[in-house]
C-alpha cells in the first residue's frame, strides 16, 4: 500500500492529477473487490438449491464409495441445537461427576485462567505508573516500579506455562475417558465384528477411536481455555476502563457502549462470512480415514498383492486417496486465507482505531483536561498508557474469541464423528443396525416372493429383528426352527431352516458356493441376527468356531494354542507346557516347540507359520478348550488328507461334536449325518451313509472324466470338419 501511494504521490505531482480523488478510488476498489470476493460465493451458495458439492471426481470417490456413512448424516455438521445436545451428551461421559479428576483438572485450569487475567490488570497498572514516574523524572519511583515489574514477571510465565500444561492434562484425561467408554463397547457383544459387518454408518472405526477422539478432546480443552479466559479478560478489562474513565471524571459511558457496539457488530460481520469449517473438517478427517484404511489394506494383503503384481493398482488407489485428502485439505486453505484476511482486517485495523476513539474519549471530554499543570499531565500520560494496555490486552481477549468461534464450528465436526461412533457403537451392542442396502431391499420388496415379510419386516427402512435366541441349560443341543439365513444385506439365502443337532451327531454341511454354509455358523455364534424361528444354543464355551484362515494372535507360542485364554486360565484348568506339548503331537507341529525355540518366544505368527501350520494351530486350540460342539469351517483344506484324518479321529475320540463345512469326500467318513443346501433357498438332511456316498462320489467322478473325454473328441471332429471344409456336417453335428 505503501509503495502505491508513494508511486500515486509522485505521478500524480507530475502529472497535475487529483491524488486524494485516486487513492480514495483505489481504496474504494479494493473493499469492493474484498466484499465481491466474499460475498459472491454466498450468494450464489444461497441460490444453490442442490447443497451437494461436486468438486472433483475424487471428492465424488471418497464420498460415494467411502463414506457410506455420509449417506447417514443428510446435513454437514454446523452449530445448532443438535451440536450442543450431541457435545453435552459427550461432556457427561467425559466429565461424569463432580468427585471425577476430570472436574478437579477444570477447576485447578480455571483458578490459574483467573490468575492469568488478575496479573495482567496488574501489569498494566504498573506499566501506567511507570510510565508516569518517566515524564515526572522520578528516578527512584521508577526504579521500585521496575523490581516489581520484573518481580511479577517470573510467575506470570509460570502461570503461562502452566496453563498450556493443565490444558494438555485435561486433553489427555477427557480423551481417556472417551476412549475407555467407547473401548468398552467396542467389545461389547461382538460389537467390533458388527460395526464393520453388519452396520454401514461408520466406516473407519479404527481411525474415530484414535485420531478423532484425541482431536475432539483436544479442542475441548482447547477451546475451554480459549472461550472462558477471554470471556473474564474481557469483562474485567471492561470494567477497569470504565472505571479508569471515572476516575477521570469524562463520559465513563461511552467506553463500553462503542466498544460492545463495534466488537458485536465485527462478530456478525465475521459470523456471516465464515466458511462451513465444520464440514469441511469432518470431510477432512473422513478422507484422512479412507487413506489409512488404504494403507492398511495393502499391508494386510502384501503377500496376494506382491504375487499378483498389483502394485500398478494399488499405487492408483493409494494416490487417489492421498490426492482426495489434499483436496480437501486445500479447500480448507484457501477458505481459511480469505476469512482469516477478513479477521485480521477487523480486528487488527477497526479494533486499532475504535479502541484510539476509546482512550481519546475521556482525556478529550474530562473536565480534568482542561486544568493544565504538570500533575494533571502526568496523570493523562499514566491514564493513556494503563489504558493502552488494557484495551491491548482487550483486544487480545476479543481477537481469541473470535477466533475460538472458528474453532466451535471445527468441534461441531469432530463433535459429530465421535457421537456418531459413540452412537452406532451403542446401537450395534444392543443389535440394532443401519445398513445402506436394507433400504433398497424394501424399496423392491413387492416384487419379491410372497411369504417374504413373514421372514423379514422392516419400520422405517430397518430390519426387525424379531427371532428368539434361547441360551439353554441343555449343552448337549442346537437347535433352529424356522430360522431364516439372512445376510446383512437382507439377502435371504435360505428362507427357513429347522434342524437339531444333538451331542454325538456328527453333521456334513455341504452345498454350492455362497449357498449360507459359513452364514449358518454366523448365525449360530451370534454374529449375525435371528430375524425370525427361534434359535437354542447351548453358551458360547461350549462351542469352538475355527475358520479356514485360524487368526494368530500376538504372544508367544504358548499363546497360540491356548488363544483366547491367558497363561493364568490355563493354570486354572491344570493344564501345562507339557500338555500343550501333547495337543500339538495330535496336529503333528510338536516339532515347532523346539524350532520356533520354547513356547515363551514373542513373535508374529502369522508370517512365521505356514499356511497348513496355521490351519494345525487352529485345530489345536480345539483339543485345548475341548468344546462340546466344533463348528469347523474347511479349516483343514490345506492339510495333507492323512493328518487331516487323524485329527478328526481325535476329536471325536475326545466327545466332541463335529459340525463340518468341507468340500473334501475324504471326511464323509467321519460323520452321521449331512446338511445339504441346494443354493437356491432349499435344503435336505439326511443320515450320511458314507460308504454309499463314497461310491455314488466314485462313480461321479468317472462321469466326469468321460465327459470331459467326450468333450475333448467333439472339439476336435470340429476342427478336423473345419479343415476339410464340409461345415453342413459340422452343423448337423451341433444339432445332434
Ligand atoms: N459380511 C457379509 N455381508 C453381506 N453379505 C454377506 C456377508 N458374508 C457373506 N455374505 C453373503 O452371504 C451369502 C452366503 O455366504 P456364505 O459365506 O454363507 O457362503 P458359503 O456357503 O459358506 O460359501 P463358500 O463355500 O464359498 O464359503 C453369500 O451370497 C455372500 O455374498
Amino acid at each position: 500500500m505503501a509503495v502505491i501511494s508513494r508511486f500515486l504521490d509522485e505521478s500524480g505531482k507530475k502529472l497535475g492529477l487529483p491524488v486524494l480523488g485516486i487513492t480514495r478510488g483505489v481504496y474504494a476498489a479494493c473493499v469492493l473487490s474484498y466484499v465481491i470476493k466474499v460475498g459472491y460465493p454466498k450468494w450464489v451458495q444461497r441460490k444453490r438449491t442442490a447443497s451437494k458439492d461436486q468438486d472433483d471426481e475424487e471428492t465424488t470417490m471418497a464420498t460415494n464409495i467411502v463414506s457410506a456413512r455420509q449417506k447417514h448424516v443428510k446435513k454437514g455438521p454446523a452449530v445448532n441445537k443438535e451440536f450442543i445436545e450431541r457435545l453435552q451428551r459427550l461432556l457427561k461421559i467425559m466429565i461424569p461427576g463432580l468427585w471425577t479428576k476430570e472436574f478437579g483438572l477444570l477447576t485447578l485450569h480455571t483458578s490459574i485462567l483467573i490468575c492469568r487475567t488478575f496479573l495482567s490488570i496488574y501489569v498494566a497498572g504498573l506499566e501506567g505508573r511507570m510510565v508516569r514516574f518517566i515524564v515526572q523524572k522520578d528516578v527512584q519511583n521508577f526504579g521500585w516500579m521496575m523490581i516489581k515489574w520484573f518481580g511479577v514477571a517470573i510467575p506470570a510465565t509460570f502461570i503461562n506455562s502452566l496453563i498450556r500444561y493443565v490444558e494438555s492434562q485435561l486433553a489427555l484425561a477427557f480423551r481417556t475417558r472417551l476412549v475407555g467408554y467407547a473401548y468398552k463397547l467396542y467389545f461389547k457383544n461382538q460389537t467390533y465384528y458388527r460395526v464393520s459387518n453388519l452396520d454401514s454408518r461408520l466406516e473407519n472405526a479404527d481411525h474415530c477411536l484414535t485420531d478423532d477422539i484425541s482431536a475432539f478432546s483436544s479442542t475441548v480443552a482447547h477451546l475451554y481455555s480459549h472461550i472462558s479466559k477471554p470471556m473474564l479478560d474481557s469483562a474485567l478489562i471492561l470494567f477497569q476502563l470504565f472505571r479508569l474513565s471515572k476516575m477521570q471524571k469524562a463520559n465513563s459511558l461511552a467506553t463500553p457502549i462503542i466498544t460492545t457496539l463495534v466488537t458485536t457488530l465485527t462478530g456478525e460481520v465475521l459470523r456471516w462470512a465464515s466458511p462451513k469449517f465444520g464440514k469441511l473438517v469432518s470431510e477432512e478427517a473422513n478422507r484422512k480415514g479412507y487413506l489409512r484404511y488404504v494403507h492398511s489394506r495393502i499391508i494386510t494383503n502384501a503377500e496376494e498383492i506382491a504375487f499378483y503384481g498389483g502394485q500398478e493398482v494399488e499405487l492408483n488407489a493409494l494416490q487417489k486417496a492421498y490426492r482426495s485428502m489434499v483436496n480437501q485439505s486445500q479447500k480448507i486453505f484457501n477458505q481459511r486465507l480469505w476469512y482469516v484476511m477478513l479477521e485480521q482486517f477487523l480486528m487488527k485495523y477497526v479494533w486499532a482505531g475504535t479502541g484510539m476513539v476509546v482512550i481519546a474519549i475521556p482525556i478529550l471530554t474530562s473536565q480534568q483536561s482542561k486544568m493544565g499543570g504538570e500533575g494533571a499531565v502526568s496523570d493523562r500520560t499514566e491514564y493513556y498508557a494503563t489504558a493502552k494496555n488494557l484495551l491491548s490486552s482487550g483486544a487480545d481477549a476479543m481477537e481469541r474469541l473470535m477466533t475460538a468461534y472458528k474453532e466451535i464450528v471445527e468441534l461441531a465436526g469432530y463433535t459429530e464423528r465421535v457421537s456418531t461412533l459413540v452412537k452406532v457403537f451403542e446401537d450395534c451392542s444392543v443389535g440394532k443396525y443401519q445398513r445402506t442396502a436394507v433400504s433398497t431391499v424394501q424399496k423392491s420388496k413387492g416384487k419379491l416372493e410372497r411369504g417374504l415379510s413373514d421372514i423379514l419386516q422392516f419400520h422405517d427402512g430397518v430390519p426387525l429383528i424379531r427371532g428368539k435366541i434361547v441360551h439353554s441349560a441343555d449343552k448337549s443341543t442346537i437347535m433352529l426352527e424356522n430360522v431364516p439365513i439372512v445376510t446383512p444385506n437382507c439377502d435371504i439365502v435360505v428362507p427357513s431352516l429347522t434342524l437339531e443337532v444333538k451331542s454325538g451327531m456328527h453333521l456334513l454341511i455341504s452345498g454350492p458356493n455362497g449357498c449360507g454354509k459359513s452364514s449358518l455358523f454366523r448365525i449360530i455364534s451370534g454374529l449375525w441376527p435371528v430375524y425370525a424361528g427361534t434359535l437354542r444354543k447351548p453358551p458360547l464355551s461350549s462351542m469352538f468356531y475355527i475358520p479356514q484362515r485360524p487368526y494368530m494372535s500376538v504372544g508367544s507360542l504358548r499363546d497360540q494354542v491356548i488363544y483366547p485364554d491367558t497363561l493364568s486360565d490355563m493354570k486354572a484348568k491344570g493344564l501345562n507346557d507339557k500338555d500343550l506339548e501333547s495337543i500339538l503331537d495330535i496336529v503333528h507341529l510338536k516339532h515347532i516347540v523346539t524350532r520356533e525355540g520354547g513356547w515363551s518366544n514373542i513373535k508374529d505368527w502369522k508370517d512365521i507359520l505356514s499356511g497348513g501350520e496355521k490351519q494345525r494351530m487352529g485345530m489345536a486350540r480345539l483339543f485345548y478348550h475341548k468344546p462340546q460342539f466344533a463348528l469347523l469351517d474347511e479349516c483343514t483344506s490345506a492339510v495333507s488328507i492323512d493328518v487331516e484324518g487323524r485329527m478328526y479321529e481325535a476329536a471325536k475320540e475326545s466327545n466332541i461334536t463335529l459340525l463340518t463345512i468341507t468340500h473334501r469326500p475324504s471326511l464323509w467318513k467321519y460323520h452321521t449325518h449331512i446338511l445339504k443346501f441346494d443354493g437356491e433357498g432349499g435344503w435336505n438332511l439326511d443320515i450320511l451313509d458314507s460308504g454309499a456316498m463314497l461310491s455314488l462320489n466314485d462313480e461321479k467322478l468317472k462321469l466326469e472324466r468321460e465327459l470331459a473325454s467326450v468333450a475333448k473328441m467333439e472339439s476336435r471332429y470340429k476342427e478336423v470338419c473345419a479343415l476339410i471344409g464340409t461345415e453342413d456336417q459340422v452343423e448337423e453335428v451341433d444339432d445332434e
